[in-house]
């Protein structure tokens, strides 16, 4: 079976890599894009992509959803929008795929709570590329014996969100394992306010934006005498193509949602 692949964000740095991705994968078509410009063309009329690529662009999502039937809908737009395309798209049974980040914890209790209602697999990805689930499931093994840790993200500057959707979700499995606690000195004082970082459960999660940056990540751990540095990079959004397209085809397997490829792989 071919699985008919529509992507919003097509324009967009991560949006037109998964165009690719998704256009040269066997067993997968992409059939439409969605993005806020552009509205009747096809992909192919863009300078960004080869001109035989010919996928219509909607600016409307339910329009899209009614003629171009997809099964799946990638997410690579704005915490702004994520929440709206995810709820349309689950309502009328199109499983979503979702990289963008910034949800709010309510947010995603409603999605969850809408996709097993309705039945409709979901999965919410906060990073795609397996080296940085690899260094979220370590954090999360090292924290169990080294508590005292900080997390430091380093995108981009054209990022919107801080802290990154990785080093939120770095932070959450953290916590799974360690007990809330205080670090630093007790009577510590920020001189400058965030000279701290922000403040997740006591652990501090520090958010880096300078040009020339793609997506990076430090998990500091300090012990007695010692230290331990979990990293990881993404040098290009290549890295992130082959969990996006590991998702399109596990959620055609799955009847809820799933909030981060660590409880996939
Ligand atoms: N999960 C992961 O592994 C990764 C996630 N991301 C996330 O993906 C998202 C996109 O990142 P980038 O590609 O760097 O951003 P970008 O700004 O380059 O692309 C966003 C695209 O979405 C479009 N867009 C915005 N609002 C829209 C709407 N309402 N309807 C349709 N299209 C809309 C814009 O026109 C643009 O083409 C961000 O939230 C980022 O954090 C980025 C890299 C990896
Ligand atoms: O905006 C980005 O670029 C990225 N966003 C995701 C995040 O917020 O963690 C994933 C990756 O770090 C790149």
């Amino acid at each position: 079976m071919t699985i008919r692949v529509a992507i919003a964000g097509a324009r967009g740095r991560m949006g037109s890599e998964a165009v690719k991705a998704v256009s040269n994968k066997e067993g997968m078509e992409l059939v439409a894009a969605l993005d806020y410009k552009h509205v009747g063309d096809s992909l192919g009329e863009l300078a960004m992509f080869p001109p035989q690529l010919n996928v219509p662009i909607y600016t409307n999502l339910t329009q899209l959803i009614e003629d171009e039937k997809p099964d799946v809908l990638i997410d690579l737009t704005n915490p702004e929008s994520v929440y709206e395309h995810t709820k349309e798209a689950l309502l009328h049974n199109v499983r979503p795929v979702v990289g963008t980040t910034g949800f709010t914890d309510s947010q995603l209790e409603e999605l969850k709570n809408l996709s097993e209602n309705n039945k409709v697999g979901c999965i919410i990805a906060p990073n795609f590329a397996i080296g940085a689930i690899l260094m979220m499931k370590f954090a999360k093994e090292a924290a169990k014996y080294l508590p005292n840790v900080e997390i430091i993200e380093l995108h981009h500057d054209r990022k919107l969100d801080a802290p990154s959707g990785t080093g939120l979700k770095t932070a959450q499995l953290i916590a799974e394992v360690r007990n809330e606690q205080k670090q630093g000195h007790p009577n510590e004082k920020e001189t400058i306010a965030g000279a701290r970082g922000a403040d997740f459960e006591g652990m501090r999660i520090h958010s880096v934006r300078l040009p020339g940056l793609v997506a990076h990540q430090e998990v500091i751990f300090g012990g007695d005498g010692q230290m331990l540095t979990i990293r990881h990079d993404s040098y290009n959004r290549e890295s992130f193509m082959g969990g996006v397209l590991y998702c399109v085809e596990a959620v055609m397997t799955i009847e809820d949602l799933v909030y981060g490829l660590e409880n996939l792989i």
